[in-house]
């Protein structure tokens, strides 16, 4: 695993701590979205490196976007991923929202496409891989993520591609579809449009592979297959998304035809699944699990000499924003003692959640080990109860005590012998396996379903 590897360690941190804003050096900004910034931050007691994204929560408030960033931290909280940009903590205060993430600090695709750098075969192959196995776990976690592009694939220091921005992606209730029309109009799959022009019930977990083809198509060209601009008609889009796609003369037959297995319009003929990906005469012979331990080395390296990413952001912050980063603990002291009747804690949103991930593993590691021991206490218990039963056996009565009944039952005794009011071997393993363990109540208890219904369309 690389930057992002979940057995990260992070010794100093008091695992029952929250975390906040203070256990961070705000060290620069490296990016930008519609609602929010990224910096490069450091955790103070470990020093360990992360990407921080906050999102003023006044803006999010004002243009509704505050149930996006809510279900975005629900879902990371619950994802992890090889090829994921996975969430370590967030938390809130008075002026913004924060999700600390693994630093990814090998840039966006967008911004390497933006500097024509030329993808070969061979490099978008293995995105494809890398992406697969990605949308592969998303799938057995019901996510659709919905807004596959090119901004949205980050890079490590070594080239492996890694999916993030859940901000629109979807949890599909079982056996049900989406029906939102959400993503970026290049991006998306026929069937979100045929959705909205109500041709189809919903869609499904295939669209996130289109887009997977869109972005695979553009790496090895820097154009689209498809030419739509944000203010396409949706029923020209659809017959634009039907019409032929161009494949170069000097792309090979098979990167075609994994291109033309990707851009399928109709998605019960679309690859959606590793295996797949693995039938297609480009992928046949890659090991899918070298893909995740991220064995196959990137052909393409991001430069290491200079910050793949934007320099005018860190010079933006400074100068021109109006409420810097590193000026906030000022800010919020002063804010504070302004309005020293109000309890800060009150302004705060409830539905966001505080997540910290080292805390979320001890508990997990902890919940193992308790199931464990009850595991193993229940073997013992089981083991002690069949050996005070065995005497019995080695005292039979003459009339109880046959060759063959010693032969068949362990105990020595018969399955039919009448009860002498002692629990049988049989009984009580049944008792075992019938009473759920605490934990097995609890998992039933805290799983979440999310479901989105909002149309979001990024231009
Ligand atoms: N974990 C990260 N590591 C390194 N850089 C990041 C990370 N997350 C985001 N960035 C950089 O910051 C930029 C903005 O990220 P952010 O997720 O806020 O924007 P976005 O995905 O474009 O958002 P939106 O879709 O809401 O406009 C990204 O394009 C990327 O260059």
């Amino acid at each position: 695993m690389g930057a992002n590897s979940s057995t990260r360690s992070d010794p100093n941190l008091h695992q029952d701590d929250d975390v906040n804003f203070d256990h961070f050096q705000i060290l620069r900004a490296i990016g930008k979205g519609s609602f929010g910034k990224v910096c490069i931050v450091q955790k103070r007691d470990s020093g360990v490196l992360y990407a921080m994204k906050y999102v003023s929560r006044s803006v999010c408030e004002s243009r509704g976007a505050l149930g996006g960033v809510i279900k975005e931290v629900e879902l990371l909280s619950s994802l992890e991923h090889p090829f994921l940009v996975n969430l370590w903590f967030s938390f809130q205060d008075e002026e913004d929202l924060f999700m600390v993430c693994d630093l990814l600090t090998g840039g966006d695709l967008r911004y390497h496409l933006q500097n024509r750098v030329e993808f070969s075969e061979q490099s978008v192959a293995l995105l494809v891989c890398e992406l697969g196995s990605a949308l592969e776990y998303l799938q057995t976690h019901r996510v659709i993520h919905r807004d596959i592009k090119p901004d949205n694939i980050l890079l490590d220091d070594a080239g492996h591609a890694h999916l993030t921005d859940f901000n629109i992606a979807t949890r599909l209730q079982k056996d049900s579809l989406a029906c939102s029309m959400s993503g970026t109009k290049p991006y998306m799959a026929p069937e979100v449009f045929m959705c909205a022009l109500e041709e189809v019930a919903g869609y499904s977990y295939p669209v996130d592979w289109w887009s997977l083809g869109v972005v695979a198509y553009e790496m090895r060209s820097n154009t689209r297959p498809f030419v739509l601009h944000s203010h396409t008609p949706l029923v020209e889009i659809k017959n634009i998304l039907n019409s032929a796609v161009h494949y170069p003369h000097y792309w090979s037959h098979e990167f075609i035809d994994l291109l033309q297995k990707l851009l399928c319009v109709h998605p019960g003929a679309r690859i959606s699944t590793q295996q797949e990906l693995h039938q297609t005469p480009l992928l046949r012979h890659w090991d899918f699990q070298q893909v995740l331990q991220k064995s196959i080395k990137p052909a393409f390296k991001p430069p290491e000499d200079h910050l793949n990413c934007d320099p005018c952001l860190e010079l933006e912050e400074m100068i021109v924003e109006t409420r810097p980063l590193h000026k906030k603990k000022k800010r919020l002291a002063k804010q504070r003692s302004a309005q020293r009747d109000s309890d800060p804690e009150s302004t705060l949103i409830k539905e966001f959640i505080v997540y910290n991930r080292f805390k979320e593993l001890k508990r997990k590691a902890m919940e193992q080990k308790e199931s464990d021991w009850q595991r193993e206490l229940e073997l013992a218990m089981a083991n002690s109860i069949v050996n005070s039963l065995a005497p019995i056996q080695e005292k039979p009565t003459s009339s109880q005590a046959t060759p063959t009944s010693t032969a068949n039952n362990a105990c020595g005794r018969s399955p039919s012998s009448p009860s002498d009011g002692q629990p049988k071997e049989s009984d009580i393993i049944e008792f075992i396996d019938r009473t759920p363990s605490p934990q097995a109540a609890q998992a039933t208890t805290t799983s979440r379903r999310f479901c989105c219904k909002t149309n979001t369309i990024r231009e």
